[in-house]
């Protein structure tokens, strides 16, 4: 059987997207490991499967799974790639879209500039929503990786985050300590570790080690948030651009119970097709 897809990226974060809308789409987690291999399959950080929706009041579905073959809640530059996918391939002529995850409704708008902003849903800040095991739900956590402690921030942008900050993000251990705070025993449902050099309370600069796939060259979740913990530790303001090593992200956030607003390009590289 033969899966027709579409090669994208925000921002080097790559992804392949599926239309499990007009074709049937069967996939194991061993079969995404193998199409998620960058020798023996296409290679990919995420597959997207676009869906019909469950509840009639949005217009999609939108499932996300790392290459490592687990299914995740939320993945912010691909929702980009998303609406950009759903608009190429003639699935609908809206410019603003509602779109089910597994974690709530996302309203990304296309702009026609090649920028789309997203609408990525209020965060939870609260330690058991991320989840994460601590003694309180202070604004930092001291979190205990080998021999040394780092201060992380939780967030739950419908996936779990923490947020620690460096002084230099181009010499920051993300290879070392990025895989021991993703599996650390304090998250249950692991996480995205997220390294982030405040450039001014206006700009950061990030790296992420993302769960289930190492780390990518940008992450629109851990932007959003990596800016909502500089605003809760109060070094950043309601606006930040924020530099990853693919490109530029614009965050936007007011503050607890407000959505996080995300602006940003989405590419496609090509289409093709593939034996499953
Ligand atoms: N690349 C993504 C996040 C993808 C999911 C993440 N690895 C997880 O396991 O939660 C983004 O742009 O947000």
């Amino acid at each position: 059987m033969k899966l027709k897809f579409s090669k994208m990226h925000g921002l080097g974060n790559d992804f392949v997207v599926v239309d499990g809308i007009r074709q049937t789409v069967g996939l194991t987690p061993e079969r995404l490991r193998q199409l998620g291999d960058r020798h023996l399959g296409i290679g990919f950080d995420q597959l997207l499967l676009v869906e019909a929706p469950h509840d009639g009041t949005n217009d999609f579905r939108y499932r996300i799974f790392n290459n490592d073959g687990s299914e995740v809640e939320q993945c912010g530059n691909g929702a980009r790639c998303f609406v950009k996918f759903v608009t190429e391939q003639k699935l609908t002529n809206k410019r603003a879209i509602r779109v089910e995850t597994a974690k709530g409704v996302i309203v990304p708008e296309y702009h026609g500039n090649g920028q789309i902003t997203v609408d990525m849903g209020v965060p939870r800040l609260k330690s058991l929503e991320v989840p994460f095991i601590a003694d309180g739900d202070a604004i930092t956590h001291p979190l205990a990786i080998g021999d040394d402690s780092i201060d992380v921030t939780v967030v739950s942008m419908g996936n779990p985050h923490a947020v620690c900050v460096v002084n230099n993000v181009d010499s920051a251990p993300v290879a070392q300590q990025g895989p021991l705070v993703e599996s650390h025993p304090r998250f249950p449902e692991k996480v995205n570790a997220g390294f982030m050099q405040i450039v001014n309370r206006g700009e950061i600069r990030l790296r992420v080690y993302e769960r289930g796939a190492g780390e990518t060259l940008a992450c629109g979740t851990g932007a959003c948030a990596a800016v909502v913990a500089g605003i809760q530790r109060g070094q950043l303001d309601s606006r930040v651009l924020v530099h990853t090593r693919g490109g530029d992200l614009s965050i936007e956030w007011g503050g607890p119970g407000h959505p996080v607003k995300m602006t940003g390009p989405a590419v496609t590289v090509f289409t093709g097709e593939i034996e499953i």
